[in-house]
């Protein structure tokens, strides 16, 4: 690979390729019917899935760019024994590769560089989409009967849909200089397109800041106010920041990646949940991807998360983000005080 070209742009189109084989295993674990789940806490919980994509990425970029500094959510990925070599992606996007990249980037080094890599962002639609896949009824409510995440409620809802909440897992691999997001990759493992009329499961949104977006197509925001918002972390003040917004329709989506998607395809237009529990990597990959589309993300506080690696993981003053600033200001002014004076107490 020539080495005229940023390390910036390489590290870019390296996580493109290797967030597809991310999602790849992300399929194969489904399918395979085993997810192995663990608890990691209250409302949090680790699958094989989420294990085996964060060795694959991480493995396959520390090869690449030994002196990057990548930081993944899973802290005991299985790490005995080498990775498969069908699992180590060392190929970069060609398209990503001829990218002109902006001057403040070009002498970015590779020690300047912190990754914030969620191998599977919506681990709790994951193991509930893992009763779509089960194609017998019996087997099904077995299933549900030993699933420890699952409420009656949502697995009715679960049987009427049609790919469960499959579609909103996301691999999220955010680049940072300076603290700064600048670029990231967002890959949608259970995205249905048809191809001259083949199925193809899959699809990979990227950005880069002064560069723009790629990957979807962009739409404009609803003319209505639409906000996105947790469906499996909400609590009283997730809610009453919900209810100040004064909006048509408010969504309830699994992942932070997910409803920033809405956001850049023009499903929703803001973006509000007013608790701890996101951490840097659920939020470095989608603030840079929105910033490179012309949005903002910040806490609730109006603040913005910093992404070096020294600063602490959680993201205790909550997430806001839309697709314009004007969007984001709006949100931010019908946020009462109060709210955001004790969202700012756990800091
Ligand atoms: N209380 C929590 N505990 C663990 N993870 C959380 C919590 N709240 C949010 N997250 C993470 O942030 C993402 C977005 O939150 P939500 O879906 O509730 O809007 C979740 O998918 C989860 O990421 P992950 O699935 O990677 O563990
Ligand atoms: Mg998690
Ligand atoms: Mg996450
Ligand atoms: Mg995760």
């Amino acid at each position: 690979m020539s080495t005229t070209i940023p390390v910036i742009v390489r590290v870019l189109a390296s996580s493109v390729s290797v967030a597809g084989k991310a999602g790849k295993i992300v399929r194969d674990v489904m399918s395979k019917g085993e997810l192995g789940i663990v608890e990691k806490g209250k409302d949090d919980y680790q699958t094989e899935a989420d294990r085996s994509a964060q060795r694959c990425i991480i493995e396959s970029l520390s090869a690449q760019y030994p002196k990057v500094n990548i930081i993944g959510e899973e802290d005991n990925p299985d790490t005995e024994g080498d990775i498969s070599s069908e699992w180590l992606a060392v190929d970069a996007d060609k398209e990503i590769l001829s990218i002109e990249c902006p001057s403040f980037l070009k002498s970015v080094k590779e020690e300047d560089i912190v990754i914030w890599v969620d191998p599977l962002d919506g681990t709790s639609e994951y193991t509930q989409g893992a009763l779509m896949l089960k194609r017998d009824p019996w087997e099904r409510w077995k299933m549900y009967l030993t699933h420890p995440l699952i409420s009656i409620k949502w697995y009715l809802s679960l049987l009427q849909s049609d790919f469960g909440f499959l579609e909103h897992v996301t691999v999220l691999i955010g680049i940072s200089v300076n603290e700064k997001p600048v670029a990231g990759v967002i890959h949608q493992p259970y995205f249905k397109t048809l191809i001259d009329g083949e199925k193809k499961l899959g699809r990979t949104i990227w950005g880069l800041q002064e560069v723009g977006v790629g990957g979807f197509t962009a739409a404009p925001p609803p003319d209505s106010l639409v906000i996105t918002t947790t469906r499996s972390h909400s609590n009283p003040i997730v809610e009453k920041a919900l209810q100040v917004m004064n909006a048509s329709q408010i969504l309830r989506v699994g992942g932070a990646g997910y409803k920033v998607l809405q956001l850049l395809e023009g499903v929703a237009s803001i973006y509000v949940f007013a608790s701890p529990g996101c951490k840097k990597w659920d939020t470095c990959a989608p603030e840079a991807v929105l910033n490179a589309a012309g949005g903002k993300l910040t806490d609730i506080l109006g603040n913005y998360y910093k992404y070096g690696a020294s600063e602490g993981k959680p993201n205790k003053t909550g997430v806001l983000a839309a697709v314009n600033g004007e969007l984001h200001n709006y949100a931010l002014t019908r946020i009462p005080q109060e709210l955001k004076d004790k969202l700012a107490s756990n800091k």
